[in-house]
């Protein structure tokens, strides 16, 4: 089991993220976030990085000349898109970075279906994502809520290794164990304040995580 902490802004966290094993950080790059870093914030938290853990860069329709400037200020390894980027524009934003790329897909519980999700993720395979990651869906939000979609919507045999999202916490990821997942993503979940994590929540997040999958 992978994990990803995500919308970090401050170092004294990320240290913690490391000490703790996380696999990936994410940084928030959509300013109306509360949890946004600016390109120079997030270089100085990328630059306290070790080898072995990825910088996860979160973009929310990014314009493509925003994302090569972020690219060129910004130590990252992988690109989240999690606004409303179809296929076609991952693969042409990604190729623009020469980055790899996760696509997050917002599941609504009320209008989605087991073969919709699985066909979207198809499409997102067949432009070259490295993985999925699915949220739940938020009419006002682009993600950061907190909220949970419905599990039995993640397909078995995915065309990609899926990432599990969406009101995670240190209480619940143990629920997640029997999900055809291969790894899980919280940022709520272990916060005190919006963009300030919490370092008994992210040991308790991680302890939960390996004591059922490892
Ligand atoms: O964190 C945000 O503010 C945010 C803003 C816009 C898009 C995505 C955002 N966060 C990502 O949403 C999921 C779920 O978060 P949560 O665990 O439910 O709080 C996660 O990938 C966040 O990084």
């Amino acid at each position: 089991m992978h994990v990803k902490f995500c919308g970090f802004t401050q170092l004294a966290d990320i240290h913690t993220a490391v000490a703790l094993g996380a696999d990936a950080v994410g940084l928030v790059f959509y300013p109306p976030s509360p949890r946004a870093v600016t390109p120079v914030q997030a270089q100085a938290l990328s630059a306290a990085l070790p080898a072995f853990v990825s910088v996860v860069a979160l973009v929310v329709n990014m314009p493509q000349e925003e994302l090569v400037e972020l690219a060129d200020t910004v130590t990252f390894d992988i690109i989240q898109f999690h606004g409303d980027e179809n296929p076609e524009q991952c693969q042409r934003l990604a190729a623009a970075v020469n980055k790899r790329w996760i696509k997050a897909l917002r599941i609504d519980t009320e209008q989605d279906t087991l073969a919709s999700v699985s066909a979207q993720i198809r499409e997102f395979a067949a432009v070259g994502a490295s993985s999925i990651l699915l949220d739940a869906y938020h009419q006002q939000k682009y993600g950061g809520t907190g909220a949970r979609f419905d599990w039995s919507l993640i397909p078995k045999g995915s065309a990609l290794p899926i990432i599990l999202a969406g009101g995670l916490d240190a209480q619940n990821v143990a629920a997640t164990r029997d999900l055809p997942i291969y790894g899980v993503d919280v940022s709520g979940g272990i916060e005190i304040d919006k963009g300030k994590k919490d370092p008994a929540e992210m040991r308790a997040f991680m302890k939960a995580v390996k004591r059922d999958r490892w």
